[in-house]
């Protein structure tokens, strides 16, 4: 079993450069498989278990996607399969970004049903009703889905009762290569979804309004191979932030779009962190006591549900009580039990959780309920009194590369362990790049 140690207490200072964006580059990735002639060779990529496990997908497809020092070259002139295997769609979610690409390209698609998960039941409804609307038929059996297109994708007019982030990605993918116009309302507005756009027009697509409510796609005949970089990671470049603020700390984000964080960087001001924007990154400094805030997590441009875990964590070291309430999963406070453990004065009611700041918390062993549980649990660790030992890192090495190189870098005392089941004492493994 693998564990992540932290000894809090450390004042993390110094520089930290984010990754690209796990979640722009899952969609790209799976829209490569729209592009028929020649090659695509994507950079900044985030050498994270997701982006294994879509490489997998691909290739699992006939597609050849080889991963290299933070590239993933891909060439889908060729699509052999349309069928996702289980072992792959039931580690991510977002293996069900193929359906939109196979059938544009492969009029075929069948796909298992990708289920629940640890922040909610997550319905696909909204992708199913933009691909009806285009043309498309489903059957499901088995737990499987199957979609055919009897002739082509019809470009069509489709709006989403959710601004859902991966409907919104699917249908613009199926789109592209649809016949005509496909405008999509009530899109959702994240940086990732303008990032996807980018990268269907740099492959020769005709997508516009990506970042706004409204996305307009012109279908074209065909796309074809290019090169392209990932935006960075701000929920990554968030979680740093927090870092620094938690353990009143001082570090430089690099490569942090600040214009993508600008509600985390609200809160923080409005506690009382003093944040720097600067041209290639943000400098985040915090000392003394912090005010409590109300956060309320929402689609883009509002707080991201991503980052509510880790903003939990330094919640809990405010000078008093906070309210958080989740909006956007039904599911998503895994790791307030957790925190419990630690010592966190917390109160679920509904969607929001009240929060008493000001308690100190304890060291304590923990375990990961979800990517972004896992990050918050370490932030917690980071000013526990003691010695919190993490488990279950499956779900933070989806999301993180290098976390504890990276806060260890920063002064963290952190470390990840492989204990045998039965063994006394911990030795230490030094894990990924
Ligand atoms: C790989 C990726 O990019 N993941 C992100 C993406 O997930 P994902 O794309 O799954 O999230 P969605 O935006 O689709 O989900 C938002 C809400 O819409 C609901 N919904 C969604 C689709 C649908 O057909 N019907 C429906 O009701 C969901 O249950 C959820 O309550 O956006 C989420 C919201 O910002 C983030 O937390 C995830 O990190
Ligand atoms: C919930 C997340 O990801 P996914 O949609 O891939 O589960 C996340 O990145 O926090």
């Amino acid at each position: 079993m693998e564990k992540i140690i932290v000894r809090g207490g450390k004042r993390l200072k110094g520089r930290v450069k984010v990754h690209g964006a796990k979640n722009a580059v899952l969609p790209i990735i799976a829209a490569s498989i729209l592009a028929s002639r020649g090659e695509i060779l994507i950079r900044e990529v985030p050498l994270l278990e997701d982006v294994k496990t879509i490489s997998k997908l691909l290739n699992s497809l006939g597609v050849p996607a080889e991963l290299g020092e933070e590239t993933v070259r891909i060439n889908a002139e060729q699509v052999d399969s349309t069928e996702a295997p289980y072992d792959l769609v039931r580690k991510m979610r977002a293996s069900f970004l193929v359906m939109g690409p196979l059938l544009a390209r492969k009029k075929h698609a069948r796909i298992p049903l990708p289920g629940g998960c640890a922040i909610g039941s997550r319905p696909i409804d909204q992708h199913l009703k933009g691909f009806e609307a285009m043309g498309a038929e489903f059957e499901i059996g088995q737990g499987f889905i199957e979609g055919r297109v009897p002739d082509r994708l019809r470009g069509a007019r489709i709006y989403l009762d959710v601004a859902s982030v991966g409907a919104t990605e699917n249908i613009m993918m199926a789109a592209a290569l649809a016949e005509g116009r496909t405008i999509i309302e009530n899109a959702a507005c994240e940086p990732e979804i303008v990032d996807l756009a980018n990268f269907i027009n740099a492959m020769g697509g005709n997508v516009r309004g990506a970042g706004t409510d409204t996305i307009r796609i012109e279908g074209v005949d065909i796309l074809r191979g290019t090169e392209y970089s990932v935006i960075p990671d701000r929920i990554e470049a968030g979680t740093y932030m927090v870092a620094a603020a938690i353990t009143r700390g001082e570090v430089f984000v690099e490569g942090a779009i600040t214009d993508h964080l600008n509600p985390l960087i609200a809160k923080l001001r409005e506690m009382g962190v003093h944040v720097l924007e600067g041209e290639n990154g943000v400098h985040v400094r915090a000392e003394g006591s912090l005010k409590p805030v109300d956060v309320k997590t929402l689609p883009y441009p509002g707080f991201p549900t991503d980052m509510q875990s880790q903003m939990m964590a330094l919640l809990l070291t405010a000078d008093g009580n906070s309210m958080l309430t989740e909006t956007v999963f039904e599911n998503r406070f895994m790791h307030v039990e957790e925190m419990k453990r630690m010592g966190a004065k917390m109160k679920i009611d509904g969607r929001s959780v009240l929060i008493e700041g000001g308690h100190p918390l304890s060291g304590a062993q923990v375990k990961s309920t979800d990517l972004r549980a896992g990050a918050a649990l370490v932030l917690a660790g980071l000013v526990a009194e003691g010695t919190t030992e993490v488990t279950e890192l499956r779900h933070i090495d989806r999301g993180y590369v290098g976390l504890v190189e990276k806060m260890k870098a920063l002064g963290a005392d952190i470390e990840r362990v492989t204990v045998e089941e039965d063994a006394e004492k911990p030795s230490v493994q030094h894990s990924y790049a």
